[in-house]
């Protein structure tokens, strides 16, 4: 079943681009990327998702139900990690808590404590006395303390320090074991790279490619490096599937993903001192995607 559904989504802001044409799915049970650059678009699609902001054209559903109509329903099932969180800062974190508990009709309040002490976050304090990473905390543990069925985590790691980014992944997908499913929007591409089955890449507003991380690292693309014997010229490797081409003195790189015997082929005509064949990093991928739409 797929949890979430977009078809065509648009939402432009007056004249502004938002996002256009935005369609993909996430399966149950999945742990889903969403990546793209600042600005890209990704927080609009998570609050047209979530009913925050309305689309202009196309749909969505979440449980196989239209997120529109059915937004009060559909986000008693939700936890929602906002890119900025923004408190009432007289309170104490567990009053905000219990007061964000209130909203649903179950008792979280085991919940809130495992997950205070998972993420090392003192319910005693004034919100006003916390640091920013600390805030984000209150956000995490605000998101999960109902049980959700589906996470939406917006940019979910800035501020928290490396030791509480591993424990909040660890968190995630000890979640995800118990059959949560969890779209995880980032431009942190190591912290997708390391969370996420599959991903979803956007670019000026449009989806550039839905992929399996496994995939997109794997299968796709390797990297070539080689050092010749005498200088090439720059457009010798001129084939379909080379990119990211980098030629210095005797030392030639790019990116290849197609037949392997094609390739091999065109390197048998060079004299070789030199050959590395190597997978490249997520991040290499990424930028391939966006020079390739350029
Ligand atoms: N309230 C708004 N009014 C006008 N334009 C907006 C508004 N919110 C977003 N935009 C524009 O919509 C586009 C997408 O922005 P969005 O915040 O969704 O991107 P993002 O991928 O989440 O980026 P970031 O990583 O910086 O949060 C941008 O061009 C942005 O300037």
């Amino acid at each position: 079943m797929n949890v979430i559904e977009i078809k065509n989504l648009t939402k432009t802001y007056g004249k502004a681009r938002g996002i256009s044409n935005i369609s993909f799915h996430v399966e149950e049970g999945e742990i889903f990327g969403f990546i793209g650059p600042n600005g890209a678009g990704k927080s609009t699609t998570i609050r047209t998702l979530l009913s925050l902001i309305y689309p202009t054209s196309g749909s969505a559903t979440i449980f196989g139900k239209d997120t529109v109509k059915f937004a009060p329903e559909i986000k008693k099932e939700i936890g929602y990690l906002p890119s900025e969180v923004f408190y009432y800062d007289n309170m104490r974190v567990k009053d905000l808590l219990k007061y964000s508990a209130s909203f649903y009709k179950k008792d979280c309040s085991k919940r809130i404590k495992e997950l205070a002490e998972i993420m090392d976050l003192d319910l005693n304090k004034k919100i006003d006395d916390l640091s920013f990473g600390n805030k984000k905390k209150v956000g995490i543990v605000q998101g999960l303390l109902h049980n959700p069925k589906l996470i939406i985590l917006d940019e979910p790691t800035s501020g928290l320090d490396p030791l509480m980014q591993q424990k909040f992944f660890d968190l995630l997908k000890e979640e995800n074991k118990k059959g949560t499913t969890i779209l995880f929007s980032s431009h942190i591409l190591s912290e997708v790279q390391k969370m996420c089955d599959r991903v979803a890449i956007i670019k000026e507003g449009q989806i550039v490619k839905v992929e399996k991380i496994s995939t997109l690292k794997e299968n796709n693309h390797k990297r070539f490096k080689l050092e010749t014997k005498s200088p090439i010229e720059k457009g010798f490797f001129n084939l379909a599937g080379v990119t990211n081409m980098e030629v210095k003195d005797h030392h030639v790189s790019f990116l290849y993903s197609g037949n392997i015997n094609i390739i091999m082929k065109k390197l048998s005509e060079v004299e070789l001192m030199n050959l590395w064949i190597e997978e490249p990093d997520l991040e290499e991928i990424f930028m391939h995607y966006y020079e390739k739409e350029k």
